[in-house]
């Protein structure tokens, strides 16, 4: 069986950062460079100071520390790391396209493109080339085109081996993985490839964890694992909406439909909605691909997750507005967490963006807290959704570095994030500091309903009327 002693991946990103330093930290003799065009992100991988890393996520650094210079190097030197490896990674981007046939719902494989094509150029001898990226099914077609055409003779093997893990707790999921799942052709070199790469893996998981199939059931079963785990965020959703009306419980009615094991119990916690940067990209590829394949009812379908989802954030900031008394215009609501979820300082399409953006368009002042993300990515966020001016932002958003500082004098705290944190916090004194009545939302179900009504909050949980 074949040994790979050199992997480069392509993309030093959430994705390609964490997994190639657990790769290189569980198989010392495997030399693994993880290449970028972007060189200050680089520059932070190979910062001296751990905690400086690009990427926030729990145990990361220690891992990157235990292999950091040994047998994993971070460069910019693309071309030399493809040249020296027999198995490239690409773990490049594949966000929705914003131009174009497919623009809003297909992925943009540009990126992609460029890595195939620098791959062919550089390759003077056999490579195995895996997807790591989320890609539309039948990608790999395209790829084992542009290299067969403009490389040089040699011959490419594409595997597709698609990334489960989730952020804020990557380095878990990635060191005990559910699964592994290696798509290639049903080939001898094809069976090589993927012996090879299964091989990888076994240096740290079971056999029985890595599964075989065909490059397209791969490629597709990433969009689906996406699309089934937001569908069942979006089902839970829609029925917190019918719970505030109806004085039923969204935890007790997870709780009694996820005791049926044909349900199961995870994934079904009610909240402002889902964010990050794969479930709606992924979910809207899909709903892409099955319209070209005249699929409409099958779009439509998946489609409905997206809808519910844009509905929920929407909810969550409609009810802030009414319960104001109908106006928030100049009025003080601090937001606690930006980010998309807890431990990761990762903010790509988060719902809190989508929050202030509605209540920026009512004219709020909104101070934010979030003990991971910067100030410049939260203006950032809210530039790119273009619908107000940098300047107009900077001037209704600020942002704090003291939970307590935004609380003062703040009409209402909204909680966007589930960040441990927050639960520990003396909300007696936060109480104090603010205006009367002192409105809490919970988009995110942390806080106990019961204790803060008594401490006098005027107290708005997801899903829940009362305690
Ligand atoms: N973020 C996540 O949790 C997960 C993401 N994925 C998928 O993995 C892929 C990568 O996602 P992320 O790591 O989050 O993206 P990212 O945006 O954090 O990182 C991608 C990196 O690729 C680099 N890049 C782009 N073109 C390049 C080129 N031609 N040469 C060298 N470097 C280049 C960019 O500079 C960037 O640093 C996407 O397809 C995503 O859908 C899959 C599972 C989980
Ligand atoms: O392809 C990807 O990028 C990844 O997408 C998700 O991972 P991630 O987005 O990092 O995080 P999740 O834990 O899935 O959370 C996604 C969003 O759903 C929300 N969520 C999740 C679970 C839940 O019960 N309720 C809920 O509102 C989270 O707060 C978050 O905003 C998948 O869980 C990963 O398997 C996948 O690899």
């Amino acid at each position: 069986m074949k040994k790979i002693k050199n992997i480069c991946c392509i993309g030093a990103g959430y994705v390609g950062g964490p997994t190639m330093s657990v790769i290189a930290s569980k198989c010392p003799e495997i030399t693994v460079n993880v290449v970028d065009i972007n060189q200050k992100r680089i520059d932070l991988w190979n910062h001296e100071d751990l905690d400086k890393l690009p990427i926030y996520e729990p145990g990361l650094k220690e891992v990157v520390g235990k292999a950091r210079g040994k047998n994993l190097f971070f460069s910019t030197e693309v071309d030399r790391a493809i040249d020296e490896a027999d198995m490239i990674f690409i773990s490049v981007n594949t966000p929705t396209k914003t131009y174009g046939k497919g623009k809003g719902q297909a992925a943009d494989l540009k990126y992609i493109e460029l890595c195939a094509r620098n791959i062919a150029k550089v390759a003077v001898n056999d490579k195995i080339v895996v997807e790591k990226s989320t890609l539309p099914v039948r990608t790999a077609e395209a790829l084992k085109s542009i290299l067969e055409n403009t490389g040089n003779n040699v011959n490419f093997e594409i595997l597709s081996n698609p990334e489960f893990l989730a952020e804020g707790t990557a380095i878990d999921d990635l060191l005990d993985a559910d699964r592994i799942l290696i798509g290639g052709a049903d080939t001898p070199s094809g069976q090589e490839a993927k012996d090879a790469l299964s091989w990888v893996y076994e240096h740290w998981l079971p056999k029985e964890r890595i599964l075989q199939t065909n490059v397209w059931s791969s490629e597709l079963s990433k969009l689906v694992a996406n699309a089934f785990l937001a569908q069942r965020v979006s089902s839970i959703n829609s029925i917190s909406a019918l719970c505030e009306r109806t004085d039923a419980n969204v935890a007790e009615v997870s709780k009694a439909i996820g005791y049926d094991s044909r349900i199961g119990s995870r994934f079904l916690n009610s909240s402002v909605g889902f964010g990050g940067s794969c479930f709606q990209k992924d979910i809207l590829n899909l709903v892409y691909i099955a319209k070209s394949f005249g699929l409409q009812e099958v779009a439509d379908y998946w489609e409905q997750v997206i809808i519910m989802n844009d509905y929920q954030k929407r909810r969550f900031a409609d009810n802030i507005i009414a319960t104001l008394y109908n106006t928030v215009s100049g009025k003080k609501i601090a937001f606690y967490g930006w980010a998309f979820k807890k431990d990761t300082n990762d903010t790509r399409e988060s719902a809190a963006i989508y929050v202030a953006d509605a209540l920026l368009e009512e004219n709020a002042n909104i101070v934010v807290y979030d003990p991971k993300v910067s100030k410049e990515t939260i203006y950032a966020d809210l530039e790119y959704l273009g619908n107000k001016s940098r300047e107009e932002i900077e001037k209704l958003v600020t942002v704090v570095n003291d939970p307590i500082e935004a609380a003062k004098d703040a009409h209402a705290i909204a909680v966007l994030t589930e960040w441990d944190e927050f639960k520990e916090y003396d909300w007696q004194a936060i109480h104090d500091l603010m205006l009367k009545p002192a409105f809490v939302f919970d988009g995110r179900r942390i806080l106990d309903h019961k204790k803060m009504e008594a401490l006098g909050f005027k107290f708005y949980k997801i899903g829940q009327n009362g305690s």
